[in-house]
């Protein structure tokens, strides 16, 4: 095999995010239950005949070194190296970028976290799922969910992972038109960071126990996020009259759930067209998976 083509790079959603408290080395203890979305960035893999790896689209405003996928596939080849003592074959990599950036959609560990799994399989390399989490997690604290690869709730930074069942329902997201800096959210002096912590089985109760879907828990980065970017709120507001809204990640976009995809197309008919937006199903699996 010396390609893979079309492979997917979905969207998460945080359906709640609560932050807990913060560690020495100023990072935040939280946590979120992540939820796959069939909506996301597509990305092909060629491998080359020298050693190099190459993004060779662009995207605007990431310069190629700076890049996520870039950076992941550099760390597995040198991985790889350390253990087999052979330098893999360069690849070059095509993205069709549709998640914004900033958005709280993980797009840019999702692109890392595809580029991982789909380089373990082309170079043969035989990382562990494990490995491949441990890997990433420097790279961005969202790329140990996406290799994990099933919908989670999430502790620690965002690295305890384990399995949760969420709803099979359907999506309504509304990018705002703004780019929010994570690391601006977690630094404000507006955020509160001592939201008791749960137990799985409280949300796990809650969705066995919920008559409409009105989601658990909130997000403790929401009032933060709006106070300092109004678009965000303008979105929140707007999308309250169909659901339980809220911002995902750090943001800048938001979500309500809803039945099906009739629903979705009702709430997206209504849209005002100075946002863009878009519905998305509930995947219970990484695409990806099944590919490889
Ligand atoms: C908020 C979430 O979107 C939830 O899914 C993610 O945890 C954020 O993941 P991300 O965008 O990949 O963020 P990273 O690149 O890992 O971190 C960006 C910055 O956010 C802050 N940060 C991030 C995660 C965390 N648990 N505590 C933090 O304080 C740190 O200042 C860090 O330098
Ligand atoms: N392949 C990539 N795609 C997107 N962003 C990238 C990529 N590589 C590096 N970046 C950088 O990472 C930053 C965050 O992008 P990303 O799309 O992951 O944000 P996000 O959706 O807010 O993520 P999160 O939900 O994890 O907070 C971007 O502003 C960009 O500078």
């Amino acid at each position: 095999m010396t390609s893979l083509k079309n492979c997917p790079a979905p969207a998460k959603l945080n359906l709640f995010l609560h932050v807990n408290g913060r560690r020495a080395d100023g990072y935040h203890l939280l946590q979120t239950v992540f939820q796959l979305l069939d909506h996301g960035d597509t990305l092909d893999f060629t491998l080359r005949d020298d050693a190099q790896i190459r993004r060779v689209s662009d995207i605007a405003g990431v310069p190629e070194e700076q890049d996520l996928i870039v950076r992941a596939a550099r760390l597995l080849q040198a991985e790889v190296l350390r253990r087999s003592g052979a330098l893999p074959r360069g690849v070059d990599i095509a993205i069709q970028k549709i998640l914004p950036m900033g958005g709280g959609l993980g797009g840019g560990s999702s692109d890392a976290a595809t580029t991982l799994m789909a380089l373990n399989k082309l170079w043969n390399a035989g990382l562990t799922r494990q490995q491949l989490m441990d890997l990433g997690l420097p790279l961005g604290a969202d790329i140990p969910f996406f290799i994990f690869g099933q919908n989670a709730f999430a502790e620690g930074v965002g690295e305890a992972l384990r399995p949760v069942r969420t709803p099979t329902c359907w999506y309504v997201v509304i990018e705002p038109g703004v780019a929010v800096p994570t690391a601006a959210i977690f630094s404000s002096g507006l955020l509160t960071r001592d939201t008791p912590p749960i137990i799985i089985t409280d949300f796990s109760s809650h969705l066995e126990n919920q008559t409409d879907l009105k989601g658990y828990g909130k997000n403790d980065l929401q009032h933060v996020a709006t106070s300092l970017f109004p678009p965000v709120a303008e979105a929140i507001e707007w999308l309250s009259a169909y659901g339980d809204a809220r911002m995902t990640g750090s943001g800048a976009c938001v979500f309500c759930a809803v039945a099906n995809e009739v629903d979705a197309d009702a709430v997206l008919s209504k849209m005002p067209n100075k946002w863009s937006s878009w519905k998305a199903k509930a995947l219970m699996q990484h695409p990806l998976t099944a590919m490889l």
